[in-house]
């Protein structure tokens, strides 16, 4: 309630000034009909009649506008709602410091309800409550009108509606449970239909024929959320059918009695008029009551969804007061750091210590699943030692204030995101201060050594890139984006990395694997520039670029086995030494064991 008011605070209160209307206006309505009835059977004062019936004509006009005004209240109120909420929820799912809860399936269930009950749940509340309270004006409105003809009337019809309220409080119980029962399937429907769509996964898809594998498997997916919608939808079946039953036959009784009485002379026909409206009126509004009372209960049990996520405290310890980051002066150390993505997990760092000094160059070499990313993501605090710590100048990184702390670090993956943005957009991602600076964006391009692919570009810096939406907001402007090379995208994420000129730790997991030689060299010298003067993390399988580095570290199955500069590593011919002349050996035949 507290969201909607403060997503539309004056749709609302008009929405309850109808709702009250709405709520009476049945009894004004049955009341009006009597009193004409009674004129017309007596004697007839025609003026009285004109009267009551103009009234009658006139409540009903508004009655008949109602409908619509509440229609396009409720659109305006849940569509200012969705605004609300849903910058509520990205704005606390951003808050998170680390990647933990993205690792985890119950919580992404989680937040997959709560983004559907955030958007609905308030606007349901609200419609619900309205709803609840226009049907309960109605029951006493009739409920003291019934009271009056007869007073067991008024409690059987009351009384009627209790098992219909038990009933749909545990039916909400079940969907809301189902609900949460199906969101594993949901998502792996999404994701499966997400995929079958993905032009990146297209080309894959197609050469290898796996389209239909797929497709099943997310056929079935809605197969089993089907299911459990079908079981509840049938159990709702046979209950409301069962209390529909028995609201008609306690009608028909009433009708009897009411017909009887007119009979004998006990109620006028007037009366016998504001029965059958009365408990026409009652059991309508009871069951809307009811309904209304069913959907508040559903929408408040799937909200409590929304609330743990936008009240969730942050995935990493923060300090209440957390500490300034000052400029790197000595290094980043990491202390017998231990480390493992889950208790259950094995460990993958085992106790490593090392120094990246604030001026020097380290560079990490080692087997696949060694731990390199890992520990990078160790530095850029993604993650918290299980066990020791990362020290930033001597202070433990959970002290500090993790913005101030990531505005201190870039770092360039493997894995970076190709977003479908434009050029200017994929770049300014690196720091968004300079997204209206063309200067900042061309100078970081250049770094990269990838201004002249962009200044080529149909629309240079500001070209699309993708080919899955228009240029503009125009869709009959047939203009598409353009889609980079493999290599292309690579420097785009350099050039990302690289947008804030002087970061403390720059980090460049495996920059250049899907660089031509040429511009790989090209890259790494321009690289070299860059990280002077600052303390800056290499991790690479291609060994010959991380000749220059100032120490080299070999990580293997998640401890440092060899440390050193090149030269003496090489000279040490331990686990470094063999890697390098494998890889020289497949450059030079003359090495033995290189290419004949
Ligand atoms: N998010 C994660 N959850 C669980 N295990 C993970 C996760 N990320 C990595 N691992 C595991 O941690 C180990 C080390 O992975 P890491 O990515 O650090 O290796 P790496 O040395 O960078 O490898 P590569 O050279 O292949 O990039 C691997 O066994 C991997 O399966």
């Amino acid at each position: 309630m507290a969201l909607a008011r403060d997503a539309a605070p004056r749709h609302i209160a008009a929405y309850l000034g109808l709702s009250v209307f709405a709520g009476l206006a049945p009894l004004a309505v049955a009341w009006l009909m009597k009193l004409v009835i009674d004129r017309l059977t007596g004697p007839v004062v025609w003026l009285d009649v004109i009267g009551l019936a103009g009234a009658l004509g006139g409540v009903g006009m508004a009655v008949a506008l109602v409908p619509h005004a509440v229609r396009y209240l409720r659109a305006e109120t849940d569509r200012r709602v969705l605004l609300v909420a849903v910058s509520r929820l990205y704005a606390a799912v951003d808050r998170f410091v680390g990647l933990r809860r993205f690792e985890d399936p119950a919580f992404l269930d989680r937040l997959q309800i709560a983004r559907a009950s955030g958007v609905s749940g308030p606007g349901m509340v609200v419609d619900g409550g309205l709803g609840a309270t226009q049907a309960f004006l109605t029951v006493i409105g009739f409920a003291g009108t019934l009271l009056l003809l007869g007073p067991w009337i008024a409690v059987t019809v009351l009384l009627a509606a209790g098992p219909a309220l038990a009933a749909e409080i545990a039916l909400s119980r079940r969907r809301a449970a189902m609900v949460a029962a199906i969101g594993q399937a949901e998502r792996r429907e999404m994701f499966y239909s997400a995929l079958l769509t993905d032009p990146q996964a297209a080309k894959e898809l197609r050469l290898f024929g796996a389209g239909p594998y797929l497709w099943r498997r997310m056929v079935g997916e809605i197969r089993t959320i089907n299911r459990a919608h079908r079981r509840i939808d049938r159990r709702e079946l046979f209950l409301q059918g069962g209390l529909a039953l028995l609201g008609a036959a306690v009608a028909g009784c009433l009708l009897l009695w009411t017909v009887r009485s007119a009979v004998t002379g006990s109620l006028t026909i007037g009366d016998v008029a504001l029965v059958i409206a009365a408990v026409g009126s009652v059991q309508a509004a009871l069951a809307s009551l009811v309904g209304e009372a069913v959907a508040v209960h559903q929408a408040l049990l799937l909200f409590d969804h929304y609330l743990a996520v936008v009240e969730s405290g942050p995935d990493l310890p923060v300090r209440r007061a957390p500490l300034p980051v000052p400029p790197l002066k000595r290094g980043i150390e990491l202390r017998d750091v231990w480390f493992r993505y889950a208790d259950d997990q094995p460990w993958v760092l085992r106790g490593v210590n090392l120094v990246l000094p604030a001026q020097g160059c380290t560079a990490v070499v080692g087997l696949n699943g060694a731990g390199k990313t890992t520990l990078v993501k160790l530095l850029c605090r993604l993650y918290d030692p299980t066990r020791g710590a990362v020290l930033w100048d001597g202070v433990d990184l959970r002290e500090l204030d993790p913005g101030q702390l990531r505005r201190r670090i870039r770092a360039v993956f493997q894995d970076a995101i190709s977003y479908d943005l434009t050029a200017r957009e994929n770049i300014a991602i690196g720091d968004l201060t300079a997204i209206d600076d063309p200067v900042r964006i061309e100078a970081a391009a250049r770094r990269a050594g990838v201004h002249d692919v962009l200044d080529k570009l149909p629309n240079g810096y500001d070209t699309l890139l993708t080919r899955i939406f228009f240029s503009g907001d125009d869709t009959g402007d047939p203009t598409t984006g353009v889609v980079l090379s493999g290599g292309q995208w690579q420097r785009l994420a350099i050039a990302r990395g690289l947008l804030l000129e002087r970061p403390d730790l720059l980090v460049l997991d495996e920059p250049s694997s899907a660089l031509d030689a040429e511009a790989e060299h090209e890259v790494h010298l321009r690289l070299r520039e860059h990280r002077r003067g600052r303390a800056s993390l290499l991790v690479s399988h291609r060994l010959g670029v991380l000749r220059e580095a100032d120490l080299i570290v070999v990580l293997s199955d998640g401890r440092i086995v060899e440390r050193g500069s090149h030269d003496d590593l090489v000279v040490r011919d331990g686990e470094y030494a063999r890697l390098f002349s494998l890889q020289a050996a497949g450059y030079h035949p003359s090495i033995p064991g290189g290419a004949a």
